[in-house]
């Protein structure tokens, strides 16, 4: 069930237009994933969703249309792309000032749940003001999580915490996902999308250049495989024979001694190649095959 539509929304500032008749969809417990370069119009696409900036056109339906804007302000929690925090505030005053604003009632008890979710429980009486830039990406997650809101948007939440801090914030964000809630988030990080998103979207220039699942991404594509073999010496008569099959088949081979590797574009391909590998009777030492990354997708 949808949870969110936009429909053709478009930012222009000036004459220059930045998101550029952008539409899409996100399934209740979907954790989806948004991706670009620097620029491509991602904090402004999820500034216009969470009401951040207007858009200049378009639409945005959430919950089915359902309810009034202080319930979805109330079903919803924000990671903006810049959060503000007062420096003479501790960690947990600064939960409760801002669950005032959001109007909703925590007691100490949530105050300290949250703060332990993003491993901030120790730091929870410390000025706000001797927090690293990490430790306010954490606090800022755990303001999004205020009040246990249905659907997440977070703007680059590992961008700038250090990798034991990002795999926590990965980790966190799967358990969200498990208890049911719908995650949207931005990121230039390939390979944390690949890991833990159930659909991705890349934005290039203010448009979607794709969208879909990590499969259907690749499908899309179409993006060939390495298949890398290392076997026992190749008969001298069959030698000629199988190097011609496998330029048949597939493209960019590299033919070296006792190993080669090609890149073909098939599963079906992958099992003829092994198939023919086997049929030479040679040993064989080693096969390896490389799916195409979401890098190779996004650079493609
Ligand atoms: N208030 C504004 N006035 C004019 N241009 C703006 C404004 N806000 C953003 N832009 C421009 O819109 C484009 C998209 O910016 P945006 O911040 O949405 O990109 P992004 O994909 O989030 O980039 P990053 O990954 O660097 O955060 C940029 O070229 C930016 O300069």
């Amino acid at each position: 069930m949808s949870i969110l539509e936009a429909t053709n929304l478009c930012k222009r500032y000036g004459n220059r237009t930045v998101v550029d008749d952008v539409s899409l969809s996100v399934n209740g417990g979907e954790m989806f994933g948004f991706l670009g370069r620097n620029g491509a119009g991602k904090s402004t696409f999820i500034n216009m969703l969470t009401g951040i900036i207007r858009p200049t056109s378009g639409r945005i339906r959430m919950f089915e249309g359902e309810g009034r804007l202080d319930d979805w302000k109330r079903r919803t929690g924000v990671l903006p792309d810049y959060s503000t925090f007062y420096d003479s505030l501790t960690a947990a005053e600064h939960l409760r000032y801002f669950a005032r604003v959001k109007g909703v009632h925590v007691d100490h008890q949530t105050i300290l749940s949250l703060l332990k979710q993003v491993e901030l429980d120790e730091h929870r009486a410390r000025n706000v003001r001797t927090f690293s830039f990490g430790m306010k990406k954490k606090l800022g997650i755990a303001q999004a999580m205020l009040g246990n809101p249905d659907m997440l948007f977070l703007d680059e939440p590992t961008s700038g915490v250090d990798i034991e801090s990002a795999f926590q914030i990965q980790q966190l964000l799967r358990q969200l996902q498990q208890q049911g809630k719908t995650i949207f988030f931005t990121s230039h990080n390939l390979h944390e999308v690949e890991k833990i998103c159930t659909r991705i979207a890349i934005m290039k220039a203010g448009r979607i250049a794709s969208i879909g699942s990590l499969d259907a991404l690749r499908a899309e594509y179409q993006l060939w495989r390495t298949v890398s073999v290392r076997h026992s010496s190749i008969a001298t008569g069959e030698q000629q024979t199988f190097h011609s099959f496998l330029k048949r088949i597939g493209r960019k081979l590299e033919w070296g001694d006792n190993r080669f590797s090609l890149q073909v574009d098939s599963e079906q391909k992958v099992a003829a190649l092994i198939r023919a590998v086997v049929e030479l009777r040679v040993d064989i030492y080693c096969v390896n095959v490389e799916e195409a990354s979401l890098e190779n997708i996004f650079l493609a």
